[in-house]
This record gives C-alpha cells, sequence and structure tokens, in this order.
C-alpha cells in the first residue's frame, strides 16, 4: 500500500478532486430521494407550488451528481492512467539493471506479464479506490440510516436483507477472489507458451510440431477460458439473487405499511424515497464485494511489482561503481587509458543459481594489453560461461578479474561499457534501422565510423546492396537478416566504439573462411591496441593468438601458445586433428 501511496502522490491534487467529486455524487444521490419525498407529500396534499420548487431541487441536485460524476471518473482515470505509467516505467528501468541470473529467475516471460498484465491491474485498483473508496461507506451507512430515519418501524426489513444479502454474496465472492488468482497464474503461463512458440516458430514449423504446440496452447487457454466462465456464471448468478432479496424486502415494506396508508396517506410519499435507498444499499453492498475482489487483485498485482521494484540490483555488478562515477572517470570512459596493461584472471570460480557444481573452476590466465587470448574447449566447458563473467555480465563467486590491477567490480560501469565490446554467441539484433542496432555500440558514432566497422566485420558487401543502406530496417527478432548476416552486424556493432577490450563468443562461426581471414586481418591492424579474447570452435580461428586456453569441464587443461599446446595437451592434438581434415579443405 505504502508502494501505491508513493506513486500516487506526485497527483495528490487531482486526486483529492477526484474524492471531492465522489463525495459529492454520493451526497446527491442519498439527498434526492428526500426531495422526491416532498414532491409526493406536495402531489397528495395538491400544492403545485411546493411540486415546483423541489422539482427544481431534484433537477438540480441531479445536475451536480452528473458534473460531479463526470469530473471524479475524469480526475480518477487521469490518475490511475499516470500512476500506471509511471510503475511500469519505473519497473521497465529496474528490469534493464537486473543482472542475467535475476532476469533467469524470473523469467522473461513473467517479466513481460509484470509489465502489462500486472500494471494494467494496478490501474484498475487506483481507479476503484479513487472511486469507490469513500463513495461506497457513504452511500451505504447514508442509505441505512435514511431508509430507517424515513420509515423507523421498518428498521427490522433493512437489516433482513442486508443479512441476506451479506449470507449470500460472501460466498460467490470469495469463490471469485480465487479465481482472479488463478487467472494470474494461467496468464503467465499463457505468456509463456507464446513468447517460445513464437520465437522458436521455425523449428515448431520445421518438425511438425504446430499441433503439439497448438495442443498445449489451447488447453492453456481453455482453463482461462473456464476460469473466466466461471466468473461470469456466478456474477450472472449473483444479480438475480440480490433482485430477487431486494423485491421481496420491498413487497415486505409495502406489505407492511399497505394498512396504515389508508389512515396516514402522507406514508405512501415515504415509501418511494424508502425504496430507493434499500435500493442504494443494494448496490452499496455489490460495490463492496466487487471493490473487495478487484482491489485483491490488484493487490496480488502490486505484490508481484512491488518485488520487482525491491530487488537488489546486484551491488557489486552496478549501483556501488556508478556511485563512483567522477568527472575524470566519466572523461576517462573509453579512453586510451583503460587497459593499458593487462587483463588478469585469478582463480576464478563461478556456478550459475541454483546449480550443484561450479560452472568454472579456478581459472587464471595473465593477459597483456593488446594481445589476443584464443578459447578452446568441448561443447558445455564453460567457454561461453567464461566471455560472460569476462564481460561482467556475471559475477565470480571466488576469485578475481583484474584490469590494469584493479578489481573489475570497482570500475566504473560507464567507464566499463565504453571500454569493453561483447559479441555473444547467438547475435541478437533489434527491430529499427541498422544504424539504431551500430549506435548502440556509440551513440555518437559517425557514418564514417559506422561504415568503417561494416567494413571490418565483412558487412559492407550486403548493406551497401540496400538502397537505404545503414537506414535499412531490421525486423522484429532479425527474420529478414541470414545467421552470416546477423553475426556480421552484432560484430560491426561492438566494433564501433574501438574498445579497449573485445570478447568474440564464436562470433565468426557463419562466416565463410575468407571473410574469417580478412576479420582477423583487420582486427589485427586496426585494432592492434585492443585486448582480445576469442572463443571458437575451430582452431584456426585463435592459431596465432598470443596465448591460448584449453577447457574442459570448467577447468584450464591447457595454456600456451599454438605450437606449445600442441606438444603439451591431448586434449587441443584431438581437437586439432579432429579439424585439420576440413581446414585443408578450406586452404
Ligand atoms: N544460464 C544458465 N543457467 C544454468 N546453467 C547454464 C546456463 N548457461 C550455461 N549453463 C551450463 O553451463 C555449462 C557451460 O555452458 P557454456 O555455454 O559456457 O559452454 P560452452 O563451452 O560455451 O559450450 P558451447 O561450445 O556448446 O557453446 C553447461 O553445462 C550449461 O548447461
Amino acid at each position: 500500500m505504502s508502494l501505491l501511496l508513493q506513486y500516487v502522490k506526485p497527483y495528490w491534487k487531482k486526486a483529492t478532486l477526484a474524492a471531492l467529486s465522489v463525495v459529492t455524487m454520493a451526497l446527491a444521490a442519498l439527498i434526492q430521494p428526500q426531495f422526491l419525498s416532498k414532491i409526493m407529500e406536495a402531489i397528495i396534499n395538491d400544492d403545485n407550488q411546493v411540486v415546483l420548487t423541489n422539482g427544481a431541487f431534484l433537477l438540480g441536485l441531479a445536475l451536480i451528481g452528473m458534473v460531479a460524476g463526470i469530473s471524479g471518473t475524469y480526475f480518477s482515470s487521469r490518475v490511475s492512467q499516470s500512476v500506471a505509467a509511471d510503475i511500469r516505467a519505473a519497473e521497465y528501468e529496474k528490469i534493464q539493471s537486473f543482472s542475467l541470473e535475476q532476469v533467469q529467475s524470473y523469467t522473461s516471460a513473467n517479466l513481460v506479464v509484470r509489465l502489462t498484465n500486472d500494471v494494467n491491474q494496478i490501474q484498475q485498483l487506483v481507479m476503484q479506490i479513487l472511486q469507490s473508496v469513500l463513495r461506497v461507506p457513504i452511500l451505504l451507512v447514508g442509505a441505512i440510516v435514511l431508509s430507517i430515519w424515513t420509515i423507523p418501524s421498518l428498521w427490522w426489513v433493512v437489516l433482513l436483507m442486508i443479512v441476506l444479502i451479506i449470507a449470500s454474496s460472501g460466498r460467490i465472492f470469495s469463490i471469485m477472489g480465487k479465481s482472479f488468482q488463478k487467472i494470474q497464474n494461467l496468464i503467465d503461463q499463457n505468456n509463456t507458451l507464446a513468447q517460445e512458440n513464437l520465437a522458436g516458430v521455425r523449428v515448431v514449423k520445421s518438425f511438425n510440431q504446430q499441433a503439439n504446440e497448438e495442443k498445449g496452447f489451447s488447453d492453456n487457454t481453455q482453463e482461462l477460458t473456464d476460469v473466466n466462465q466461471k466468473i461470469g456464471y456466478l456474477f450472472n448468478l449473483m444479480f438475480p439473487i440480490f433482485m430477487l432479496i431486494s423485491y421481496a424486502a420491498i413487497m415486505m415494506a409495502l406489505l407492511m405499511i399497505s394498512g396504515s396508508v389508508v389512515k396516514h396517506p402522507e406514508q405512501l410519499a415515504k415509501i418511494t424515497p424508502f425504496i430507493t435507498y434499500l435500493n442504494q444499499i443494494l448496490m452499496g453492498l455489490m460495490m463492496m464485494g466487487m471493490i473487495s475482489t478487484i482491489t485483491s487483485r490488484g493487490f496480488v498485482s502490486l505484490k508481484r511489482i512491488g518485488a520487482v521494484l525491491a530487488e537488489k540490483t546486484d551491488d557489486k555488478v552496478k549501483p556501488e561503481r556508478d556511485s563512483l562515477a567522477t568527472t575524470s572517470d566519466e572523461k576517462k570512459a573509453g579512453s586510451d587509458e583503460f587497459l593499458t596493461q593487462g587483463l588478469s584472471v585469478s582463480n576464478l570460480d563461478f556456478a550459475y543459481q541454483d546449480a550443484d557444481e561450479n560452472t568454472l573452476t579456478d581459472i587464471s590466465f595473465d593477459l597483456a594489453a593488446g594481445q589476443t587470448l584464443g578459447v578452446v574447449g568441448s561443447t558445455g566447458s564453460g567457454k561461453s560461461t567464461l566471455a560472460l563473467v569476462l564481460a561482467r555480465l556475471y559475477q565470480a563467486s571466488r576469485g578475481q578479474v583484474e584490469v590494469d590491477g584493479v578489481d573489475i567490480n570497482k570500475i566504473n560501469s560507464k567507464e566499463w561499457r565504453n571500454g569493453v565490446s561483447i559479441v555473444m554467441q547467438k547475435p541478437v539484433l533489434f527491430s529499427g534501422s541498422i544504424r539504431k542496432n551500430l549506435q548502440m555500440g556509440k551513440d555518437d558514432a559517425t557514418d564514417e565510423e559506422l561504415n568503417a566497422a561494416v567494413e571490418a566485420a565483412q558487412a559492407a558487401d550486403f548493406v551497401n546492396q540496400y538502397p537505404d543502406g545503414l537506414d535499412h530496417e531490421i525486423s522484429e527478432r532479425s527474420a529478414n537478416l541470414s545467421g552470416g548476416q546477423k553475426q556480421r552486424l552484432s560484430l560491426a556493432r561492438a566494433l564501433v566504439k574501438k574498445p579497449r577490450l573485445l570478447i568474440l563468443d564464436d562470433s565468426t562461426s557463419a562466416l565463410d573462411a575468407r571473410s574469417e581471414k580478412r576479420v582477423q586481418d583487420i582486427l589485427e591492424a586496426d585494432y592492434g591496441q585492443t585486448t582480445k579474447v576469442i572463443i571458437a570452435e575451430k582452431i584456426a580461428s585463435i592459431i596465432h593468438a598470443d596465448q591460448i586456453l584449453v577447457l574442459d569441464e570448467g577447468r584450464v587443461v591447457g595454456q600456451g601458445s599454438h605450437k606449445e599446446l600442441l606438444k603439451s595437451s591431448s586434449l587441443y592434438q584431438e581437437i586439432f586433428e579432429s579439424q585439420k581434415g576440413k581446414e585443408q579443405k578450406h586452404d
């Protein structure tokens, strides 16, 4: 709740206007029946003047109620939309600062639901609170007091109706509350299924899995429909039950006073407001039930969003270094002062969250600035994991990674990001122009710099074929690019900023041997100052590296130059022998 108040606070003026409007509307609704009563009394007494005066008041009140209703809805929807937008932005910003482990532990589909559906629930929650939290109690208490005040002898009819409605609605609303919780979980699942299926649409089609995927999705959708239908049935059931109870109460009231109407005809004037108040009590109770279910659903969402916002973005990975940002750090960012001595890794261990064993164990190496480290090893040996730890996307569980003798966790993040580029094994590009994607590497890169990077990454041939060149649009999930094109553009993005540390995770695997050789030559000639970590399946890609690490089950089992390893590492020899034939064919 304090979270909600924090976000509503900036809009307190509009929230107050909404609350005042709503209170006015409730008071107008409560006073109206009194004028109606006076009009009826005047009709019985044949007093036209009183009929007209009270009629005018009644109309005036109705008008005030209408204006208050409109302004109440206007202000509460403005506040609820603004609060939802602010929460969404704060949540998005928080998720952006999440570590890879945090994203993995929530799952991306779940985070999408928390950003969309949960925020919508909160919008409704704020709307409901502003619209009903004052109105319902005023309407309910006011209608109970005024109904008894209008015909005191019928107090027990009022009480009986309240008891009957609460008894019948309590059960219905409690079933609804549980169903809303279930809906939330099903929407989470639905989103995961849809996301996975769409991301892997090619695999689904190639393995002819449409029918299975459709079944999984339709089972989930069916369950969602069933729960929604159940809520619909309950709503449909609720209204007739409540109407029945209220009409029974009205009938009872009419019966009770029918005997005295002949003696006291003015009683007839009181029955109309009495019935109106009974209806208002009914409405108030129904609204109370609805609010409790809608708000309980909203509070579930609030809790889910609160959990995201309360997440600590790994202190060691981000904020502390941001706070170290000084003017000199900012100046240093991306400058030639970064990584001038070397990269040093000592006794590094790493384990994925919830994993029983280390993925990397006791990794150590020293690399002088400007040198190249090659990393080879069998599948699953931890090469990509090492790349991610070196890029500071994961945090080592033991040991240290140092740049120029400084623990990388102590380096200002801006400086780090400007100095380091990683090209992931699976290239990821975003929908938008090629230019926009490449400028992620350097916001203010000129066309000249972009073209140089495109050239270096061997992407110029196909980029120049597009009539709109760098402005060519990449579609969602870069579906309009081939694997090799994606890889080249990811490489270009990493090269744009001329990084001081470049980490390539199997980033030239989709390039033909000639293009790969050209990339290697350019890296050597134009990126001589850049320290490089190159992970490769093919030994040919790292044969000239100053130092090569051979990984096996997360441990270094060989270390040295190509020549040294051919003598010292049996695994390296084995890999080399197995690739020799293929390389000769390439050459
Ligand atoms: N996000 C993750 N969560 C948990 N375990 C992971 C995660 N990523 C990788 N692993 C595990 O860590 C081990 C090393 O994976 P990694 O991707 O680093 O190997 P690799 O040497 O790059 O393999 P490849 O050559 O196939 O790309 C594997 O056993 C893998 O299952």
